[in-house]
């Protein structure tokens, strides 16, 4: 009796996958053509695209729940009836959905179509955050210029999405609701299959505490140094407007400056992209290259042909921020991306074909499975491979770096460089999360919106606004991913687990050996190897169709995210910035800020 029923619910499951892979693939196309073109008539028709898709899956849903899939033998059947149990926002009333992807659209536009005045030139009132604000931000060193910037997109960006905000946040506890969890909290903790997973996250920050905090003081420094102590304090948070960075989440444009060897060579590869001509184009296909020589995948024809990796001139209102695309149809991929001749853009090219690449392997998986094995894993796979790419000893067989020595100077510098941009990122990810689960829960309340998030940014990341708060601002809107509902600790764990994924793919590659001072992580490319590559290939392929434990085990051996592929990588730094502010007596962490934002 079981069996028959066990049989029947393979043969259900079977076209159920092929169902919803053709339902997200309308949905995908219609999304797509909304966000490279926003106009009245590709939002109506993403709507309606939407809800049509909505009501259909919610059939499918009733059908699904007639089966008594908890009680079948076959584990891989459960996991697939499990992850087709979860609705989604299509479990609400059409009318409360539509209200829903109305204050998501109206959120998303906002942030899109934001633009503010010039500083230098207030009759120029049409910079979008890409690439204007954020080229202000990797260039300006005139502290009022990057206050007077920092204010205007928060107002421009942030502010105005506050009651959309709100909206999205009910409508979303909603469905969260009907879909069998407390809130939308524990329903994006869902997909980190573990249910002491906010404890995880706790770990991984406690253990990377005292590196940020090291970081944290010697930047300060460099940055009173440079722009005075009435600017920057001795002992308080850091202002944010002066990291290189609008969200000061990535602190890698201020190297330049204060880097700890300043006579040595340059390894911000901008200047070198530019004098070689490099264009959009060609760092895509540099991308492919190092992907293809470890025995991954090439990007399809389609690929080439559908993407969009430069900012149309058309005028058109579009959603720039960089994004990869799977239409779960197996053979359709694109990336979207308003790509600028920049060492940041060289590193999101790899980080967004890395999504592509996850897109290729697992193609062949059941529809339900074609996820990453957890939100982190997807946002990891691009991250490794610029891990290589970005060592001096890859930049200089790729002509971006000139030859050198490599002493100790040149990979403190590196490894400042590139702790600037992943340490200094951990605290940012964390807090973004730490409060929309705060949100969501209702712990944080529309009136207090903006106090609790400085009092995180503050507590956690060491950071202070540039000028006074209040409520009638909504500074977290002003984050691409806040607008875009687009759950953020999927990088905090990406940071985290990309170096354990170094650590054994540099292993297989004979690239790193623990202990041995010639082969440090932090120099280890494993471009070329196969061996490396096929193992990354295997836990790819996998898809979400095993629980990530398992995923992770396939390639590290491990079943834990932890940090210490993380702190192994930038151990020799970790010294050396302990031993430096130690030297300059520097305080270790901050002193509560004086600016209100209460
Ligand atoms: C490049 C992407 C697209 Se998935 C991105 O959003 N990232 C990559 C780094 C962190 C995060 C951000 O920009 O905030
Ligand atoms: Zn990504």
């Amino acid at each position: 009796e079981r069996a028959a029923e066990e049989g029947a619910g393979r043969d259900y499951m079977d076209k159920l996958n092929e169902w919803s892979g053709t339902l997200k693939n309308r949905m995908t196309l219609a999304q797509w053509d909304y966000e490279i073109n926003i106009t009245r008539h590709t939002e109506e028709r993403m709507m309606q695209v939407s809800l049509d898709v909505a009501e259909q899956e919610k059939e499918y849903w009733k059908d699904t729940m007639t089966y008594f899939w908890r009680e079948f033998e076959d584990e891989n059947l459960k996991r697939m009836f499990q992850k087709h149990s979860v609705l989604g926002t299509s479990a609400l009333p059409e009318d409360l959905n539509e209200r829903l992807i109305q204050a998501k659209n109206n959120m998303q536009t906002t942030y899109a179509k934001a633009t503010i005045c010039d500083y230098h030139d207030k009759k120029k009132c049409d910079l979008h955050v890409e690439p204007e604000v954020t080229n202000i931000f990797a260039k300006s060193q005139d502290p009022e210029e990057l206050k007077y910037t920092w204010l205007e997109w928060h107002k421009a960006a942030g502010a105005p999405s506050k009651h959309y905000f709100t909206e999205y946040v009910t409508l979303n506890n909603e469905a969260a609701k009907m879909n069998g969890f407390d809130s939308t909290a524990e329903w994006w903790l869902s997909e980190y299959e573990a249910k002491d997973s906010e404890k995880q996250f706790i770990k991984l920050f406690n253990d990377i505490k005292p590196l940020y905090q090291q970081l944290h003081a010697y930047v300060r420094r460099q940055l009173r140094m440079k722009y005075g102590d009435e600017v920057v304090s001795a002992k308080g948070p850091i202002p944010a407007h002066l990291l290189g960075n609008i969200w000061a989440q990535d602190w890698k444009n201020i190297e330049s400056f204060s880097k700890p060897y300043p006579d040595k060579p340059e390894v911000d590869i901008t200047a070198a992209l530019v004098a070689q001509n490099y264009t959009a184009l060609k760092m895509f296909k540099t991308a492919e290259e190092f992907f293809t020589s470890i025995n991954l995948s090439p990007m399809p024809d389609n690929f080439w042909e559908n993407s969009v990796i430069e900012k149309p001139t058309d005028g058109r209102e579009m959603v720039c921020h960089a994004s990869a695309w799977d239409f779960f149809d197996s053979e359709n991929f694109r990336i979207r991306q308003c790509t600028t001749i920049t060492d940041s853009f060289f590193k999101t090219t790899h980080h967004e074909m890395g999504h592509i690449q996850y897109y290729i392997q697992y193609k062949d998986q059941p529809t339900v499975y074609k996820q990453g094995a957890n939100p982190g894993f997807h946002e990891a796979v691009g991250d490794v491979i610029a891990l290589s790419v970005a060592t001096p000893k890859h930049l200089r067989v790729m002509g971006l770096m000139e030859d050198g020595p490599d002493d100790i100077e040149t990979n403190i510098n590196q490894q400042y460089k590139m702790g600037l941009e992943k340490i200094a990122f951990l605290p940012f990810a964390y807090l973004l999360d730490l409060f929309r689960y705060s949100v969501f829960r209702g712990i944080t309340s529309p009136h207090n919106y903006n106090c609790h998030y400085w009092r995180l940014r503050e507590a956690l990341q060491g950071v202070e606004p540039p000028a006074p708060r209040s409520e009638f601002d909504f500074d977290p809107a002003a984050k691409y991913h806040v607008a875009a509902d687009v759950e953020y600790m999927r990088y905090y764990i990406s940071y985290i687990i990309q170096f354990q994924f170094h650590q054994s793919l540099c292993k297989l590659a004979q690239e790193y050996a623990p202990g041995d001072n010639t082969k440090l992580l932090s120099n280890c490319d494993i471009y070329r190897s196969t061996e490396a590559g096929n193992a990354l290939k295997a836990m790819l392929k996998l898809g979400s169709s095993k629980p990530w434990p398992d995923a992770m085990q396939a390639l590290t051996g491990q079943r834990k995210m932890d940090a210490s592929g993380l702190l192994e990588y930038f151990k020799p730094l970790h010294d050396w910035l302990k031993a430096e502010n130690e030297r300059t007596g520097e305080f270790i962490g901050w002193e509560p800020s004086t600016v209100p934002y209460c």
